[in-house]
């Protein structure tokens, strides 16, 4: 589930510093570590990383510094050097700290392990931990008492490489699946056909390179059907499991089934924030739920979203992300996929290539809120919208088409919205008024993408669920993220079914989802 936000280092300009990067300019301690030398050919190069403490200690009577940090990229650490000057170290070295820092690759003194460690130059950013209260000591912990701390659990290498296990095996599932039938019968043809030529140049008393050359090649092929065969039992296994029924045949629909009252989730955000702070950058996908009074053809009870959360990025990183986003997704629709697409622009709506194309080119416009109530304000001057235009309301979705199909013809983004109108963990601006929200405005859907900068700050956070008549105690654990090793961090949801939507032209949201709930539909 990890996404690798940072390009590798070959392709970055090191000049020096990654500068050129797109959004994160962070590198990926994989990225080092995983290289055939362990990083060792990378020595002189001065790069910024961003990541956890593993374990960290003073050495040299507090002259330094040694950390293991840790950013979820990979099970191993890198270590990293801190002199006294650089940082106050005490600050540096509990486990569970977050440290952002700039620093040159170089090579350890003969007689060590590791093949690169890193010399910190500047200390860009860190959120510290009370090390008595921090909840994960370094002992060996076991899952039993983990799962008591689900939201931190992701900083631990068992989970981490969990994940990223079963982020592989789905994308082998998808890409691969189970061979079928036809697969096993052509592959056992080919292994007669190519024993047969074995057989045949036999006879023939063929040269000895040519007899070697098709045993060879008849060896390919019977290894090809063991595998198929045995990818063949596999998934059929699994398929045939997902049948069996439970043992007593029943399940609890009671109340109580989870000795409290639960929800439906209307984001997965809160709980991909708890990845993004031990693996860096992430994303989740999934189905989400909102009962909304909204009778549109935009709006579903159930829609899925995607939702990347990246650690050490603020909201300009943000924008940028969910830019090249869209952006992509529109380009790969114009790439592989456009024959659909030309179907589509046949029956549906003819210029639903011309806007992919014009979204996969064009810079996004960026306003922030102010200015988009502004822009508004004027244009309501001379034409009536159905929604009252003023400072502090959320825009209707006639306002949203009219800047990106009128004003500006292309997707703009609106950035910096009052607070009172967005969510408590949103970030506050400096103006104490706006918070670092923004959102993705396309022609056709209005609202794609949703996103903002999160409230890193503990007390600030603290401050805003009270301040919202939210009660704290449901929010500790989030809470806790901000209390031992926060970072700068943001994220955003981009909606499927609206991306379809947009892409193809189709009117209304409930034909693009297999099974559409509204107001009043929650059945098949
Ligand atoms: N992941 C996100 O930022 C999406 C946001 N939580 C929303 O529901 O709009």
């Amino acid at each position: 589930m990890s996404i690798d936000s940072t390009p590798p280092l070959e392709q970055l300009s090191l000049s020096g510093t990654v500068e050129e990067a797109q959004f994160s300019r962070r590198v990926l301690i994989h990225s080092i570590l995983s290289r055939p030398d362990g990083g060792a050919g990378l020595a002189g190069q001065v790069v910024k990383i961003g990541g956890w403490v593993k374990t960290g200690r003073e050495q040299g009577k507090g002259a330094f510094a040694f950390l293991e940090l840790n950013d979820g990229s990979c099970p191993a650490n890198l270590q990293v050097i801190v002199e006294s000057g650089v940082h106050k170290l005490g600050d540096l070295v509990p486990t569970g700290t977050s440290v952002y820092v700039e620093g040159e690759l170089k090579k350890p003194p003969e007689g060590t392990k590791q093949k690169i460690e890193l010399k910190v130059l500047k200390v860009l950013d860190v959120g510290t931990v009370d090390a008595a209260k921090y909840p994960l000591p370094k002992t060996r912990l076991t899952l039993e008492f983990l799962r008591d701390f689900v939201h931190l659990r992701p900083r631990t290498n068992t989970v981490t490489t969990l994940i990223n296990e079963a982020e592989k095996l789905e994308k082998e599932l998808k890409e691969n699946p189970a061979p079928s039938e036809a697969d096993i019968v052509a592959a056992e043809l080919l292994v007669k056909e190519k024993g047969e030529a074995v057989a045949q140049l036999k006879s023939a008393k063929a040269s000895k390179e040519e007899i070697s050359a098709a045993v060879a090649v008849l060896t390919k092929a019977k290894e090809n059907l063991v595998k198929l065969q045995e990818r063949f039992r596999l998934g059929n296994r699994c398929k045939l499991s997902a049948g069996i029924p439970k043992k007593d045949g029943k399940i609890d629909y009671s109340e109580d089934f989870f000795a409290r009252q639960a929800f439906l989730t209307v984001s997965g955000q809160l709980q991909v924030e708890t990845f993004a702070c031990a693996l860096s950058s992430v994303y989740t996908f999934g189905p989400t739920f909102r009962a909304e009074q909204s009778h549109t053809s935009r709006h579903l009870a159930e829609f899925w979203m995607v939702e990347p959360e990246i650690a050490f990025a603020d909201l300009q990183d943000d924008m940028n992300c969910a830019e090249a986003y869209v952006k992509f997704l529109c380009q790969w629709l114009l790439d592989y996929s456009l024959a659909d697409m030309e179907f589509m622009a046949a029956h549906i709506d003819k210029t639903c290539i011309d806007r992919l194309k014009m979204v996969a080119s064009s810079n996004f416009y960026r306003i922030t809120y102010t200015e988009a109530i502004a822009i508004l304000e004027e244009v309501s001057k001379a034409r009536k919208f159905e929604n009252k235009v003023e400072w502090g309301i959320d825009l209707a979705s006639e306002h949203e088409r009219y800047l990106t199909e009128e004003k500006f013809k292309a997707p703009v983004i609106v950035y910096n919205y009052p607070k009172g109108i967005k969510a408590f963990y949103m970030k506050l601006n400096e103006d104490k008024k706006t918070v670092a929200a923004m959102d993705v405005l396309v022609p056709k859907v209005g609202e794609l993408v949703g996103g903002s900068q999160r409230e890193e700050n503990y007390e600030v956070l603290r401050a805003r669920i009270l301040e919202m008549n939210l009660p704290l105690e449901p929010y500790e654990w989030y809470l806790d993220l901000r209390r031992y090793g926060t970072v700068k961090h943001s994220g955003f949801g981009l909606g499927f079914e609206r991306m379809i939507l947009f892409a193809t032209g189709i009117e209304n949201i409930r034909d693009v989802i297999p099974f559409p709930r509204y107001p009043g539909r929650a059945d098949l």
